[in-house]
């Protein structure tokens, strides 16, 4: 495939070479400084984008994309709020997005089990869980896509929290979160990929599920699976959907 990558920074750098060794081509790389300007001339005839950008940009690239007719996957996160809107424009378009804000197996199997703990949970009151996630300090959003992604989980299956808050630590004063609000703790240490950890406490014990990783690579190979998967298809999509465990 001809690939477009939006975001050329430390995951479209790694991207990049996921897509060579799979035998695609890079059709044109931009970045901050080529971004303005940028027209839907310039990125017809590609197959596929891949935005690892910032969240500030996620929504032009995607506008860009849906306006030229090339299907994109997204793997910036911090624009989750404006999902419902994007799901519409691209589906009155007729246009193809995926998104997810984790594209590892790892992470994806974690989600599976996330929303199966929080239901072998549910009926058990006496677990109050919260949601712990470490990044680097160049990260733009909190919390993470990955860990909002986790929280959601949660929230489907319990009777007692209804929404999540977030705090990032050191950032801010402490939150203590309303019995019905999930927490969502972010730290942000030096070069962290990316951890995530989800907490059940009782009075008597606590379950402690985690996913850390050691590097980006993982992220990587899985945004060109992601974008061979999207070959041919039309519509809006969420990374879950590739996997066989989530059908
Ligand atoms: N879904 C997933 O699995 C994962 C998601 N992410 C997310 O991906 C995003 C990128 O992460 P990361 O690579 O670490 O970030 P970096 O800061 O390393 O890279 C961001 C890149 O985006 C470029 N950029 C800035 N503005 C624009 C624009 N308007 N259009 C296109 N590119 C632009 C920057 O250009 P310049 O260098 O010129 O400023 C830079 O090349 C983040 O939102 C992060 O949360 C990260 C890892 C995994
Ligand atoms: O910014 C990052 O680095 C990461 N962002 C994603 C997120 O917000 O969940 C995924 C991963 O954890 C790394």
């Amino acid at each position: 495939m001809n690939i477009i990558l939006l975001g050329y920074g430390k995951m479209g750098q790694i991207i990049e070479r996921y897509a060579l060794k799979r035998g695609h081509q890079i059709f044109l790389v931009v970045d901050e400084n080529n971004r303005p300007g940028l027209t839907v001339d310039d990125i017809k005839g590609a197959d596929v984008a891949i935005d690892f950008s910032v969240p500030s940009a996620a929504l032009d690239n995607m506008n860009l994309c849906l306006e030229a007719g090339v299907p994109i996957v997204v793997g910036t996160t911090g624009w989750y709020d404006q999902l419902e809107s994007v799901r519409e424009k691209c589906l009155d378009l007729g246009g193809t997005i995926l998104y997810g804000s984790n594209f590892s197996i790892g992470v994806n199997v974690f989600f599976h089990i996330n929303r199966m703990l929080a239901q072998a949970l549910q009926p058990y009151k006496q677990y109050d869980v919260q949601v712990e996630e470490i990044h680097h300090i160049h990260k733009l959003d909190a919390p993470s896509g990955t860990a909002i992604t986790i929280a959601e989980g949660i929230l489907d299956h319990s009777d007692v929290k209804t929404n999540w808050v977030n705090t990032v630590v050191g950032e801010q004063d402490e939150i203590i979160p309303k019995p019905q609000e999930l927490l969502i703790e972010s730290h942000r240490i030096e070069e962290v990929p990316g951890t995530h950890t989800v907490l059940y406490s009782s009075e008597v014990d606590q379950i402690e599920f985690k996913h850390t990783a050691h590097s980006r690579d993982g992220f990587a190979l899985g945004a060109v699976v992601a974008a061979e998967w999207l070959n041919g298809k039309k519509g809006f999509y969420q990374v879950t959907e590739i996997f066989d465990f989530n059908k």
